[in-house]
C-alpha cells in the first residue's frame, strides 16, 4: 500500500514548555505527526516549505532508502534544500518493521522541534495475527518521544557555535516527552514570555490497565542530551532497538542517545489506586536541567503523584551505560551473523579542535564541511571540482596518541572530501574517543549512519589497539543498529557491508558537533543509482549553473 502524507512546514508560537518560542511546526504541530505504516508499504510524504525565509530538509532516520537515495533527506549530502514555497515529495518504501523517527537535517534545525516518529508494523500473514513475527506480546503500545529544548531560536544556537570564541550551547532549559515539559516560570529570561496554564505545556499523560503489558516504543531526537528514561516503579524488558530484535533483557531505565529507538515492555501490575512518573533526566554531561516528565496512569486521572520523579543514574557513572551498551545483542532467534571479516578499516579519531580559533570537531585532524552543491548530484554527473577530491585518512598515528590528554596539537583542517566505496565491501569503521581541548574532559557521541544497519562488534574503554582487539569482537550475536554511543575515552567498532548504492552521511547525531565538523560521508555503488529525481537539485552545479 502507498500511505500518503501532506505536510506542510511552517513557524508557529508554540509553548511546549510553558515558555512562547519560535517553532518549527508540521500541520500546526510539534512533534509532527506519527507516520504508521505497514512493513512494505510506500510512503510518501508530499512537503511544503512555508518557513518564508529558510531551507528545509527532512531526513527519515533509520530507513536504508534501498533504491531511492534521493529520498534521504540530507541536505547537502543527498539533495539541495528545499527553498521556501517549494515543494519536493519524498518517497521510500519500509521494508522492516519497528520504531523509527523522522527530523529535520538542515543546519541546526531540528532543535526548532521539527521530528516525529515512524512506526513500521509487520507485514501480517493471511489469517495470521500483525505481531505473530514478533518474538515478544503486548497487549497495546505507547509512543515516547524524547527531547531536549532551547529557548534560543536555531539561529542564535548556530551563529553562536561558529562564532570566535565560540558560544556554546548549553544545557537545555527543558526535556521534554512527546513535546512536552514544564519549565519554571518565575526563571522565564523574558517576563511574559511563559504561561504555566497554556495547555500546551500540559504533562503528557499515559493510560495503562491493570495487568496489561505495553510496548513502549522510546525514540530519542535530542539535540544534545543523552538521556536516562525511567518509568517509576515499573521494571522494563527491552526488546527491540533501531528496528531489530534484541536479546530481551530487564532494566529499572534505560540509557537513550540521540538518534536511538527502543521498544520495552512493561507490565502495568503496580498499585492501581495511584499514579507513577515517567522521567528523564540527562546522564552523561554535567545535568542543569529539571526532570522531564509524564505520567503513568491506572486510573485515567491526570494527578500528578506525591512522590519525587525518578533522578536516574549517577550522570558520570560510565560504566553503568557502558555495560547496558555490552548488554544490547541480537535476539537470538534474529541473530544475523557479520562476515567473518572487513576488506577495509577506517580508524577516526574523535578530536575537539581549533581551527582559525574557531572550535571544531576533526576526525583523523579533518573536520567536515557540507558542499553547496550535494555530493549525490555531483557524483551521479561528474561534477568532480565540487568538493576536494583528496580521500579523507583513513587511521591516525595510534601508537603515540595519548587518548586521556587534551591534543597535543588542537590544529586540524577542514575538508568536504569523502570516502569512496567499493560497491558490496565489507568496512569496518572503529570509532575512537578522545580527551577535549580542556583537561579531563571527555563526552559520549552517539554516531549515525545513513542508509545502512552496521553490526556492534565490540565496545571499550581507552586505547583501541588494531592488533589486539579485534579478536574480542562478538561475531556471534551483534545487533545491528543505525545509531552507537561511542564512550568517553572509549572505543566502538562496528561493521556494515557497503551495499547501498548512493552517498550516505556517518557523523554524531549531536546537531551542534554535526555543525562543527564532527562527521564524514560514504559513497558506494553510484554508477547504480538510478536517474535522480529534477525536485532535489536547484543549488550549486546541479543546474549547470553558478555556485
Ligand atoms: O563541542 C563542545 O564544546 C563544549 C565545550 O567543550 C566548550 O565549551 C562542549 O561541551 C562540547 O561538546
Amino acid at each position: 500500500a502507498t500511505r500518503r502524507y501532506e505536510w506542510e512546514v511552517s513557524y508557529q508560537f508554540k509553548s511546549p514548555d510553558c515558555v512562547r518560542k519560535l517553532s518549527a511546526t508540521i500541520n500546526g504541530q510539534t512533534p509532527g505527526p506519527t507516520i504508521r505504516a505497514t512493513q512494505g508499504d510506500t510512503v510518501e510524504v508530499k512537503v511544503r516549505n512555508s518557513l518564508l525565509t529558510e531551507n528545509l530538509a527532512i531526513h527519515w532516520h533509520g530507513i536504508r532508502q534501498i533504491g531511492t537515495p534521493w529520498a534521504d533527506g540530507t541536505e547537502g549530502v543527498t539533495q539541495c534544500p528545499i527553498l521556501p514555497g517549494d515543494t519536493l515529495t519524498y518517497a521510500f518504501v519500509v521494508d522492516r518493521p519497528g520504531t523509527y523517527m523522522y527530523h529535520a537535517h538542515y543546519g541546526m534545525q531540528r532543535s526548532a522541534g521539527l521530528y516525529g516518529v515512524v512506526v513500521v508494523v509487520v507485514a501480517a500473514a493471511p489469517g495470521a495475527k500483525a505481531d505473530d513475527a514478533e518474538p515478544f506480546a503486548y497487549d497495546d503500545e505507547h509512543h515516547v518521544l524524547l527531547n531536549d529544548w532551547w529557548h534560543n531560536s536555531t539561529y542564535e544556537l548556530a551563529v553562536g557555535l561558529a562564532s570566535v570564541p565560540m558560544v556554546w550551547v548549553g544545557e537545555p532549559h527543558s526535556l521534554l516527552i512527546n513535546g512536552r515539559g514544564r519549565f519554571n516560570c518565575s526563571a522565564a529570561a523574558v517576563p511574559g514570555t511563559c504561561n504555566a496554564t497554556s495547555p500546551e505545556c500540559d504533562t503528557p499523560v499515559f493510560a495503562v490497565v491493570p495487568g496489561q503489558t505495553y510496548r513502549f516504543r522510546i525514540a530519542s531526537v535530542t539535540s544534545l542530551s543523552a538521556l536516562n528514561f525511567e518509568i517509576e516503579g515499573h521494571e522494563m524488558t527491552v526488546v527491540e532497538a533501531d528496528g531489530h530484535y534484541v536479546k530481551p533483557f530487564v532494566v529499572k531505565n534505560i540509557n537513550i542517545y540521540s538518534g536511538e529507538t527502543y521498544s520495552v515492555l512493561i507490565k502495568a501490575d503496580q498499585d492501581p489506586n495511584r499514579n507513577y512518573w515517567l522521567a528523564s533526566n540527562v546522564v552523561s554531561r554535567q545535568p542543569a536541567t529539571p526532570t522531564g516528565t509524564a505520567i503513568l496512569s491506572y486510573s485515567g486521572d491526570r494527578a500528578p503523584p506525591s512522590t519525587t520523579p525518578p533522578t536516574g543514574p549517577a550522570w558520570n557513572d560510565t560504566m553503568y551505560r557502558f555495560q547496558q551498551s555490552v548488554a544490547t545483542v541480537a535476539h537470538p532467534a534474529y541473530v544475523e551473523p557479520p562476515p567473518p571479516r572487513a576488506d577495509r578499516t577506517i580508524l577516526l579519531l574523535n578530536t575537539q579542535n581549533k581551527i582559525d580559533a574557531h572550535t571544531k570537531w576533526a576526525l583523523n585532524g579533518v573536520s567536515f564541511t557540507l558542499p553547496h552543491t550535494p555530493y549525490l548530484v555531483a557524483m551521479k554527473r561528474g561534477l568532480l571540482d565540487t568538493f576536494d577530491q583528496r580521500p579523507p585518512p583513513e587511521t591516525y598515528a595510534y601508537q603515540g596518541y595519548d587518548v586521556y590528554a587534551p591534543p597535543q596539537n588542537p590544529n586540524a583542517t577542514t575538508s568536504d572530501g569523502l570516502y569512496r566505496l567499493r560497491f558490496g565491501s565489507v568496512v569496518d569503521v572503529v570509532l575512537q574517543n578522545a580527551n577535549m581541548l580542556a583537561p579531563n574532559k571527555s563526552e559520549t557521541h552517539p554516531w549515525h549512519l545513513h542508509g545502512h544497519d552496521f553490526w556492534v562488534l565490540g565496545y571499550g574503554i581507552g586505547r583501541f589497539d588494531p592488533a589486539v582487539h579485534p579478536a574480542s569482537y562478538n561475531l556471534k550475536d551483534p545487533v545491528l543498529k543505525n545509531t552507537v554511543a561511542v564512550h568517553p575515552y572509549g572505543w566502538t567498532a562496528l561493521r556494515f557491508k557497503a551495499d547501498n548504492p548512493g552517498v550516505w552521511a556517518f557523523h554524531c547525531h549531536i546537531e551542534a558537533h554535526f555543525f562543527m565538523g564532527m562527521g564524514i560521508v560514504f559513497e558506494e555503488g553510484i554508477q547504480r543509482v538510478a536517474s535522480l529525481p529534477p525536485e532535489i537539485m536547484g543549488c550549486g552545479e546541479t543546474n549547470g549553473g553558478h555556485r
